[in-house]
């Protein structure tokens, strides 16, 4: 949805109710009484145990505990040190996301082949050699080709992309009796009104003869759509082509106990996913015993407004955490814009009340006001112009648009620069110029002060940008064959391998990087 569209909706809501977050919220309250019921969070806390056996010590830091105002949520039950690991999580459902995808994958197993077909059961997905139902009695995909295949495909040799973005919900139908008992025990939002989901694709296309819009199990699909848009995370496979070339397939995954953490745009954990897709939750500040344990469902550099409207939009609720309630976000200023006057070079102007989208917002330098609408045009503008056209571009033209252009009509700190300079930080490669080096250590500093402002903690973030500045330090060290590493080096390469270490999707040389500075001896 288009910002100014979402805001308006939003502005035009809040007008009547600005503090209340149930304009958001569509879940009926008989649902959600029973989710919180003490009896029934027992009865899931045991079914939870049992599905993540060998994954759960009795010595994990959390239970599930009912909070006021955000249903369900994990609390601390004990003081955590940064950095321990809180728990860790199995999917209970995984596939492919809704997404626009750049090479076409074994459906079940995604590997990238030249040679996959259309699978020979007449699903309409393609598979591999070893993955087709012919290959043997039961492949990984026989059962859920014998769902999609019970409700009669039509057009059965061409692909169909709605069968495969539909296809994580499908596998909704393969749960045992006891992970279907916790997925049915998710909250769950029914979509919004202008929202397509994939089941409303499929019967709109009428893929199927034999899928009836009334049926059980098109109200099955439903609910796991429901509870997997409420609740799902994105992860992803490195996947090797023929060639040993990498592609990200992007996928998402249900993970219960990652799915009971509340929000919060301060959140005191952080998460990887290693490479057997295991989640694994580690506290990125100290989290006192009782505390709640809360994630982040937004992007941790966008500005409030930003976050709002993605917070009501996808997950139905309003945060009113301390950081969207102060108009200078804790002084980061990231979702700030310039101010207009050309007499007032060093005005920012911010929201008067962040946490009302219709807002008046107004310079902190000259006092001008400005409504919403047109700071939301401004930013639209701005976000197309960078997002759209400039993250596109390479390393070379990014960096001279920044300070050429970007500076001009925006705020060094406004999240779009920030999402401009992290883009730019990521393609200036090793044998990049030195003065493209330089820029690349300048950018990786200023976004480090501003999780510190946010006082965001050992944060995923954090642990790429000292990588990033690990790697740049040892560049410019090269071009200026001056010695190599510093404590002040070493000290960025141990955060980064603290946090990254065990995510499977690590920089390619951080575990040599980190055997050979002395961090880690076996891998
Ligand atoms: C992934 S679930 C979190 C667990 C959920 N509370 C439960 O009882 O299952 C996400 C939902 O929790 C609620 N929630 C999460 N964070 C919240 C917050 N900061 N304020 C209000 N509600 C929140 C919203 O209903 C949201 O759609």
């Amino acid at each position: 949805m288009e910002l100014s569209a979402a805001s308006k909706e939003l502005g035009m809501v809040r007008n009547g109710n600005p503090e209340s977050p149930a304009e958001c919220d569509n879940s009926s309250d008989s649902d959600r009484l029973a989710l919180v019921d003490p009896e029934n969070i027992a009865r899931f806390k045991a079914e939870l145990l049992e599905f993540l056996d060998g994954l759960y010590t009795p010595d994990q830091p959390w239970d599930i505990t009912v909070f006021e105002g955000y249903g369900r949520g994990m609390v601390a039950t004990r003081d955590i040190a940064e950095n321990e690991l809180i728990f860790l999580d199995r999917p209970i459902l995984l596939g492919p996301r809704v997404n626009n995808y750049d090479v076409i994958f074994c459906a079940s197993c995604c590997r990238i082949q030249k040679k996959l077909t259309l699978c020979s059961g007449g699903c309409r997905l393609p598979v591999c050699s070893e993955c087709d139902i012919s290959a043997a009695p039961e492949t990984p995909h026989t059962a859920e080709c014998r769902v999609i295949t019970s409700w009669e495909p039509k057009d059965q040799n061409r692909y169909c992309k709605t069968i495969l973005y539909a296809l994580t919900s499908i596998r909704g139908f393969l749960l045992d009796d006891l992970r279907r008992s916790i997925v049915l025990n998710m909250e769950a939002h029914p979509p919004r009104k202008d929202m397509t989901t994939e089941v409303e694709r499929i019967l709109k296309d009428q893929v199927f003869s034999n899928l009836s819009e009334s049926g059980e199990d098109v109200q099955y699909l439903r609910k796991i759509v429901d509870v997997l848009n409420t609740n799902a995370f994105e992860t992803s496979r490195m996947v090797q082509d023929e060639e040993n070339n990498d592609h990200e397939i992007v996928l998402r995954g249900l993970y219960i106990l990652g799915a009971l953490m509340n929000h919060c745009c301060r959140p005191n954990i952080r998460y990887v996913f290693d490479s057997d897709l295991v989640m694994r939750c580690y506290a990125s500040k100290p989290i006192p015993k009782g505390a709640q344990i809360f994630n982040n469902y937004s992007k941790t550099l966008w500005g409030t407004q930003h976050r709002i409207i993605h917070l009501c939009f996808s997950k139905h609720f309003l945060c009113g955490c301390d950081r969207c309630r102060d108009p200078t976000e804790m002084g980061t200023y990231l979702g700030a814009l310039k101010c207009v006057r050309d007499s007032c070079p060093q005005g920012r102007m911010v929201s008067m009340n962040p946490m009302k989208i219709a807002s008046v917002w107004q310079c902190d330098t000259c006092g001008l006001k400005m409504n919403n609408v047109k700071i939301t045009k401004i930013q639209e503008i701005a976000g197309r112009m960078i997002l759209n056209n400039a993250v596109k571009k390479d390393a070379a033209y990014i960096v001279e648009y920044l300070s050429d252009h970007v500076s001009k009509f925006l705020l060094p700190c406004n999240q779009f620069t920030v999402e401009l300079k992290l883009q730019a930080i990521l393609k200036i490669q090793d044998d990049a110029a030195l003065e493209l080096q330089v820029e690349k250590d300048k950018y990786c500093r200023e976004i480090l002060e501003i999780l510190r402002k946010l006082d965001y903690g050992e944060c995923y973030v954090k642990g790429v940008l000292c990588y990033e500045l690990f790697k740049v330090l040892m560049a410019i060290a090269r071009l200026k064959e001056e010695t190599f590493p510093d404590e002040e080096a070493l000290g960025y390469l141990r955060t980064a391998w603290t946090i990254l270490g065990c995510s499977g999707n690590r920089p390619r040389d951080l575990v040599q990087l980190a055997q050979l500075h002395g961090f880690v001896k076996d891998v």
